[in-house]
């Protein structure tokens, strides 16, 4: 969208002529100061305000390079003269570029009073210092680069909107009349998976329900994985909670706490962890049944028995066909072995390196899920085995595990890993992919040998740096979205100011306080940026003008405009550094006479200024 060129005719320049052909009777602006003008000189009360803002005060200071059209055509200021006159003599047209410090005289036209500045000479109006070589910059304050939008792109808000509506999702009490309006410090209990009568008893010999829910007291939504049925026989386990709850890394999901509870009706285990919205498990992602056209390519169909090598071909041609491209097994070991070097170097092991433990979101950042539950569930009693013998036990099946789950990603197929398919499924890999996945699969999978997860960097040597580029360049991405969603919430705030004074009923019993004095420039200044219409009366919407105006009205520059009355009599030339004193003054009489939301009103009143 062009937010700098808009030449349209608007009926506001023929309102203007209206207005002055009416002989209009003079608006004359409530005096602030003690000065004997009409016009509040808003530029040496500005000019001293502590509480500038930044830009205004690099403006003041000329030390922003700031270039603002000099030509009429360029900005998205509606026009608001004709070549009358008034064209020639208003300030209208008086730019940023112009000294905020020179005095201001004023001049009654038919009735109406102008307020001017004294022409600058090119001698005082000093230019804006730009580096060599340079060109300065139009007046713009959204610097997008990539594209013009002055929103989120379209896939990032539909990833967080996504979010937001599963992190908000409340449970149908008709579908889960069971469920515990609280338990312990959490509330809200929402199953993400099906509640199953049948007593699925994976991995773990317990039943096990992943519920999301929300703290009671912070309001952030966590995730609780419920072990049913289960009694802590000892608190020996809790070592191993204190040393989990500690360990905090992007690919691994945080344990928070660990605690029973009765409030299920039976001696449940919680195990607290971070929510991630949205995120699926490896397993749903490439190995589910229910994704169309997926088909485990190991599982024979034993009703027509096939000879042996007329399997391997099908399997062979099915795997080309269906294969996880090379650069996201690449993507995923990284991960997953980033993961494990901090697991296995604070003396833990993960213990359910499993692809239903394993959770994946719509950007492929992989999670391990379910850490810390193994320590305590399958907790050792016994107690002549050495603990750091037993840690590191575990570790080298961690090792194994993750040369099973590259092996059944690499065939896409759970079935590959069982003892009777791995030599074809190794064969697969060697057909379908390079040497260095095969080596790497090989040497985890080889258990009679000691293995170390450190041992895997030179393996995966220099994919480290396609991942660390990849990383870098969706960072940038995401700066350059948030840089937009700053701009965004500024205007908000300079919006949330003006419509908590525009229309105000009434204030400390004046019934005419939104209509008076500074409020009532600020009305009109309201219609000027929202209620612009075209000559035919029809609304005229141009979010480019709207932008621009709100910048130059948070700036404060010294440009002019002429806001005129709804009855179309009176027309006041004013500037925007005037139109922003008002804006603060008025917004401060609200704020210091609220007392509920003072402390919100006031953030919203220094947000302008110190969040910039
Ligand atoms: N931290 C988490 N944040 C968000 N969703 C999660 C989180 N952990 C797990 N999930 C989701 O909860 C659901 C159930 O997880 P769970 O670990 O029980 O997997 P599962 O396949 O049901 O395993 P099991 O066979 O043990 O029941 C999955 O859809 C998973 O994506």
């Amino acid at each position: 969208m062009d937010w700098m060129s808009h030449n349209h005719s608007r009926s506001i320049s023929s309102r203007l002529d209206l207005a002055r052909a009416t002989q209009a009777t003079e608006f004359v602006p409530r005096v602030i100061s003690s000065s004997t003008s009409a016009s509040p000189n808003f530029f040496n009360n500005y000019s001293s305000t502590s509480t500038l803002h930044p830009i205004t005060k690099k403006l003041e200071d000329g030390n922003l390079p700031v270039h603002v059209a000099s030509e009429p055509s360029s900005s998205s200021s509606p026009p608001l003269v004709n070549n009358t006159s008034l064209v020639n003599s208003s300030p209208v047209q008086d730019k940023v570029g112009s000294s905020p410090s020179l005095p201001a005289y004023q001049e009654n036209v038919g009735g109406t009073t102008y307020f001017y500045q004294l022409q600058t000479t090119p001698e005082n109006c000093q230019p804006t210092e730009v580096p060599s070589g340079s060109l300065p910059t139009e007046y713009n304050v959204y610097t997008g680069k990539k594209d013009p939008s002055f929103f989120l792109s379209e896939d990032l808000r539909n990833d967080i909107l996504n979010r937001n509506v599963l992190t908000l999702l409340q449970p149908d009490p008709q579908q889960y009349p069971d469920l515990p309006q609280e338990v312990d410090s959490y509330h809200e209990l929402f199953p993400l998976e099906p509640i199953s009568t049948t007593l699925h008893k994976a991995h773990l010999g317990y039943q096990a329900t992943m519920y999301k829910a929300t703290h009671i007291k912070t309001g952030i939504h966590y995730c609780l994985r419920r072990i049913h049925g289960f009694r802590l026989s000892n608190t020996k386990c809790m070592a191993f909670v204190e040393l989990w709850r500690k360990l905090t890394h992007s690919n691994i999901v945080q344990l928070k706490e660990v605690f029973t509870t009765k409030a299920f009706g039976d001696n449940s285990m919680i195990f607290v962890y971070d929510y991630h919205p949205g995120s699926e498990t490896l397993l749903n992602k490439h190995f589910s049944p229910d994704q169309p056209g997926y088909c485990d390519p190991f599982l024979n169909d034993s009703s027509t028995p096939r000879p042996y090598s007329y399997q391997k071909n099908n399997l062979l041609r099915h795997t080309q066909n269906n294969k996880l491209p090379e650069p996201l097994i690449w993507n995923y070991i990284i991960q997953l072995t980033s993961a494990l070097r901090v697991i296995h170097s604070s003396a833990l092991a993960c213990r359910s390196l499993d692809p239903t433990k394993i959770i994946i979101n719509s950007r492929n950042r992989l999670r391990l899920s379910c850490l810390g539950v193994m320590d305590v569930v399958l907790q050792e009693n016994n107690t002549t085995i050495n603990h750091i013998t037993l840690v590191q036990h575990y570790q080298q099946e961690d090792l194994t595990a993750l040369g099973k789950l590259v092996l059944a990603l690499a065939c896409k197929s759970t079935m590959a890993v069982q003892r009777e398919n791995i030599s074809t499924a190794l064969d697969i890999v060697s057909r379908s992919y390079t040497t260095d996945l095969r080596n790497l699969i090989m040497y985890l999978l080889a258990t009679q040998q000691r293995r170390s997860v450190t041992d895997l960097m030179p393996m995966i040597g220099a994919r480290f740096y396609t991942q660390l580029d990849n990383l870098h360049n969706h960072i940038e991405t995401l700066d350059h979205e948030l840089s937009k969603e700053v701009q965004n919430g500024r205007l908000f705030r300079i919006m949330t100011k003006l419509a908590t004074i525009n229309e105000r009923p009434d204030f400390n019993m004046e019934s005419t306080w939104a209509e008076t004095g500074d409020r009532y420039m600020l009305k009109l200044f309201r219609d000027y940026v929202f209620h612009q219409v075209q000559e035919d009366g029809n609304p005229w919407l141009d979010m480019a003008h709207i932008v621009q105006c709100l910048n130059k009205l948070d700036v404060g520059v010294p440009e002019k405009i002429s806001l005129i009355s709804r009855d179309e009599q009176s027309v006041l030339v004013v500037s925007y550094a005037e139109l922003k004193h008002c804006l603060e003054q008025s917004f401060s009489e609200l704020s210091s006479s609220s007392s509920a939301s003072i402390h919100d009103l006031n953030r919203i009143a220094v947000g302008i200024d110190d969040k910039l």
